[in-house]
């Protein structure tokens, strides 16, 4: 469903702020899996995610999406292939939109212009259902402006409008990191159902080792633009943070974020 095959990316090169963000990464997700994502700082997570959504060209190296190469399709035009959930609750639904407008929105991604908008009652009952999964509440407030809903309210709505139209391929950016630990919890169980109910397959960008073990099927851990270690699903059953830690430790000169401990 999504390679990523040698693929490298350096940003400000042959200058003094030269830095190579990702290194000749390989990366195979078969339908359905759902990969989690840690390294240390810097190491080039987010930039995996950026070159998967087209948010950044690569220099070298090639990425597929359902079998369709798209290193020459900028954001834009993956989106409908893709679906994404950014750490900032804000990044990912327009504040002064209802809820049921951001739905809406969300509908239409990826489909061509003017397809999708109106709100009928059968949309209306659809996304009363959808909300209603969520289990916060929001079916009764579908035309509130999404500004009011919370942190954590806002990213579990972010996390449904991605996962509205079955993208190809979910990328899941530290979602969890911008809440408190309750709402945090609350997100990553809606992560595990939203993702298995709709079979998607899913790369999740994580500094919480407990998590990163919890959800998902592999996990892979990056270092300066390099992938340094992965655990298929039968490793993974049975990681603990130790091993996590101590695989860390054997990175010569990896640091670690603080929130790496956490969980
Ligand atoms: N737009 C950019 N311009 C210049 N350098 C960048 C840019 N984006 C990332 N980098 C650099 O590329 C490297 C990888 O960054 P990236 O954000 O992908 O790491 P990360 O693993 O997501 O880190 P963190 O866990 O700290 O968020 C870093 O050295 C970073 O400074």
């Amino acid at each position: 469903m999504l390679t990523v095959d040698k693929v490298s990316k350096t940003f400000f090169p042959g200058t003094v702020n030269e830095r190579k963000a990702l290194s000749g990464v390989e990366l195979t997700l078969d339908e359905g899996d759902f990969v989690t994502v840690i390294g240390s700082n810097g190491a080039g997570k987010s930039t995996l995610l950026n070159a998967v959504s087209g948010r950044l060209a690569v220099d070298s190296g090639r990425i597929e999406i359902a079998g369709s190469a798209v290193n020459k399709l900028g954001e834009h035009s993956r989106a409908r292939y893709v679906g994404r959930v950014f750490q900032d609750p804000l990044a990912g639904t327009a504040p002064n939109l209802t809820i049921e407008e951001n739905l809406s929105l969300a509908l239409r991604r990826g489909k061509r212009r003017g397809l999708g908008r109106s709100l009928n009652a059968k949309r209306r009952a659809n996304f009363r259902e959808e909300l209603a999964s969520l289990e916060l509440g929001l079916e009764d407030r579908m035309t509130s402006k999404v500004g009011l809903l919370s942190g954590g309210q806002r990213q579990a709505l972010s996390l449904l409008m991605a996962g509205f139209t079955a993208p190809k391929i979910m990328l899941l950016d530290e979602h969890t990191a911008a809440l408190d630990p309750q709402r945090a919890e609350l997100v990553s169980t809606l992560t595990e159902k939203i993702v298995s109910q709709g079979g998607l397959t899913t790369l999740m960008v994580t500094h919480n080792m407990e998590q990163a073990i919890r959800l998902g099927n592999r996990l892979v851990m990056m270092h300066e633009g390099r992938i340094v270690y992965t655990a298929d699903a039968e490793k993974k059953a049975k990681l603990t943070v130790r091993d996590l830690l101590q695989e860390f430790a054997n990175i010569k000169g990896a640091t670690l974020s603080d929130k790496a401990f956490l969980g």
